[in-house]
């Protein structure tokens, strides 16, 4: 399959001399059209920064990001910020949203810029994908009148709004209940099966047991990863249980 996101040697250093610090140490990682991949590892392994090193919302030291072959180490950021806008949908742990604003609104105010004029067309969108993620009635709302699991489906409507090729998470069922956290990895499936790329970082075995390709971070390093078949329904177990004997098996 073809690739979108390509990084090669990725270096990310913190602090200066003997404070000097690599974050990540020379990745090479490839993300490929519709793959569902997920990332884990100890805290302070380097996974949300590798996510932001992939996804251009941090500059590498080191090494090449290019995104469908374009380096986004010589793009500006006004071509970045370009980029991610149209390509990449992104999803965190607590969606942040504008306390001023209702959720509609929320949803459309990142791809009104320099659309004015599109309006309609962008709030049409933005209900569409309201209804497609269960939260049609609450556009209205004010953000602080809905739950954590409809805040972050509000989210998933904002990050889907450009249509992008990739969707990065990071923990994005971190602040949710069981319940909650398994709808919105059901949608993300959804997402997923559509050809959306997928890219999470989690420490949640139950989120990473529904990706195809597991790959274990420890001291700045990819140290190994797993591929599982796409995910069909039903119990988790299996794969779960493949997951944390490799990581019993490389020390994590
Ligand atoms: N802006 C920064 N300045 C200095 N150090 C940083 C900065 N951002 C991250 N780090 C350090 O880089 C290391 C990797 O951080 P990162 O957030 O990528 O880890 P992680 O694996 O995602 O951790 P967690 O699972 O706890 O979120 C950590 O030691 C962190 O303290």
């Amino acid at each position: 399959m073809k690739k979108i996101i390509s990084g090669e040697n990725i270096t990310k250093q913190y602090g200066t001399g003997e404070e000097q610090r690599k974050v990540l140490d020379e990745v090479s990682v490839d993300i490929h059209e519709g793959e569902f991949v997920s990332v884990m590892g100890p805290s302070g392994s380097g996974k949300s920064t590798l996510l932001f090193a992939l996804s251009g919302m941090d500059r590498i030291d080191w090494g090449l990001v290019t995104f469908e072959g374009r380096d986004l180490g010589i793009l500006e950021e006004d071509e970045l910020a370009d980029l991610r806008r149209t390509e990449m949908g992104f999803v965190f742990q607590q969606p942040t949203l504008m306390k001023n604003l209702n959720i509609l609104d929320n949803i459309i105010l990142p791809s009104m810029r320099g659309n004015r004029r599109k309006v309609a067309a962008i709030t049409d969108k933005a209900q569409q994908l309201m209804q497609k993620v269960g939260i049609a009635e609450l556009a209205k709302r004010d953000i602080t009148e809905a739950s954590g699991g409809q805040l972050q489906r509000a989210g998933i409507c904002r990050a889907l709004m450009g249509s992008p090729r990739i969707i990065f998470g990071d923990e994005p069922t971190g602040a949710l209940n069981l319940k909650a956290a398994e709808e919105i990895m059901d949608l993300l499936s959804g997402i997923n099966e559509e050809g959306t790329a997928i890219m999470l970082v989690t420490h949640d075995a139950t989120v990473a047991a529904r990706t195809q390709r597991i790959m274990f971070m420890c001291d700045g390093r990819i140290v190994d990863e797993i591929r599982l078949p796409k995910y069909s329904g039903g119990t988790l177990e299996p794969r779960m249980n493949l997951i944390t004997a490799k990581m019993r098996e490389i020390g994590i």
